[in-house]
């Protein structure tokens, strides 16, 4: 099966869901409340998906969905559901054949905070289930970084389709790869691409645009002969995965490049259309549990731009078993060719620990 229609509905939801986080990122007040775990959300993640939820629904009504946010907040909070509301009633593409792909607009308040809420599948191994993630990197998106707005399919347990919006990356698929990638905001000319996969059709990237999907073209990882040349990624937030870990790592592997860090799964994307070339993602915590929504769309684009996405012990991630990733640990993506040397030395440095 192609997905075509699964893909469209994805690529267009995505893409309007941008226009609503760019917006918020230029308000003053963005809405920022904190959750139980203590990581922040913003009117600009509830209003995304508000809006990609609604379009799934239209268009795929039987589909579950995980999604990382709740209304229970909301519902408990007029001044903050009514600035979601304005946002979401707002944002629509500049088109009218896309916008009717999507399904026509939410209803009311009301009808916003139940779509919000139903994200709330426990995810599994059967039938077709969404994953959907409508900031990740939200700390990434306050401080002016980069974020990606991601949403996936998932078909009894596989991550089939996948589409990363991400509005701070270059539109050029070779521009270098630096920490300070997509920091000017000032500039937005050049800015803003759509990445997209599906299970054996291979992986695309595209700008950004305000209307309709713009051309694509494919993407793939970079040949890699010389893993001392290579480029790895790993988050800004350190209490997201181990620098020194991966520090240790890529001084065992003889890189000498200095890491690329950045905030949300760009660095996914970032490293399927070669502009970097592995991605580091080792625990800090032995309990915490990564969750699916940060990882599906990622995970397709990677394999199918010719990469291999595994656990930091060589295991196929997991997307079968509920909202988070509970059989894995960690992440290590590189190209196949290469993935089995980097993944050696990935378990050599955590279990001389
Ligand atoms: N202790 C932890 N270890 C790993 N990931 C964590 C974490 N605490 C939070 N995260 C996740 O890290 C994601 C951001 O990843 P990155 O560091 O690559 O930017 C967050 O997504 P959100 O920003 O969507 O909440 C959150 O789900
Ligand atoms: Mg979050
Ligand atoms: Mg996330
Ligand atoms: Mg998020």
């Amino acid at each position: 099966m192609s997905y075509a229609k699964e893909l469209q509905v994805a690529e267009l939801a995505v893409q309007r869901a941008t226009l609503l986080t760019k917006r918020v990122f230029h308000e003053k007040a963005k809405g920022t409340t904190s959750k139980d775990d203590k990581s922040p959300v913003t009117i600009g993640d509830f209003g995304a998906q508000a809006l990609i939820i609604n379009a799934i629904r239209k268009n795929f009504p039987d589909d579950e969905i995980v999604g990382e946010e709740d209304a229970d907040d909301l519902r408990q909070n007029e001044p903050l559901r009514s600035q979601i509301w304005e946002l979401v009633q707002k944002t629509k593409l500049d088109d009218d054949a896309a916008e009717a792909v999507l399904g026509g607009p939410l209803k009311s308040v009301e009808d916003m905070l139940d779509a919000i809420d139903a994200g709330k599948s426990a995810g599994g191994a059967k039938g077709r289930i969404w994953a959907l993630d409508p900031i990740d990197g939200t700390k990434g998106f306050l401080r002016g970084g980069q974020y990606a707005v991601c949403l996936a399919l998932m078909v009894d347990g596989e991550v089939t389709v996948g589409v990363l919006g991400c509005p701070n990356l270059p539109v050029d698929d070779k521009a270098p790869l630096d920490s300070s990638i997509g920091a000017d905001q000032n500039d937005e000319e050049g800015k803003g691409v759509l990445f997209s996969a599906v299970l054996g059709h291979g992986a695309t990237s595209r700008p950004l645009s305000r209307a309709g999907l713009q051309p694509s073209q494919p993407i793939s990882m970079k040949p890699l002969s010389d893993i001392t040349q290579a480029t790895f990624c790993e988050s800004v937030e350190a209490g997201h995965s181990s620098h020194g870990d991966q520090a240790a790592i890529a001084n065992k592997l003889g890189i000498t490049k200095q890491s690329v860090r950045m905030d949300s799964q760009a660095k996914y994307a970032s490293i399927a259309r070669g502009a970097g070339d592995l991605y580091l993602r080792l625990p800090v915590s032995k309990t915490y549990q990564e969750k699916i929504w940060d990882h599906a769309a990622g995970v397709v684009i990677v394999g199918e731009a010719g990469g291999t996405v595994t656990d930091a012990f060589g295991k196929k991630l997991d997307f079968s078993i509920g909202r988070t990733l509970s059989a894995n640990k960690g992440v290590v993506a590189a190209p196949k060719a290469i993935h089995a040397e980097v993944s050696k030395v990935v378990i050599e440095v955590l279990s001389s620990k």
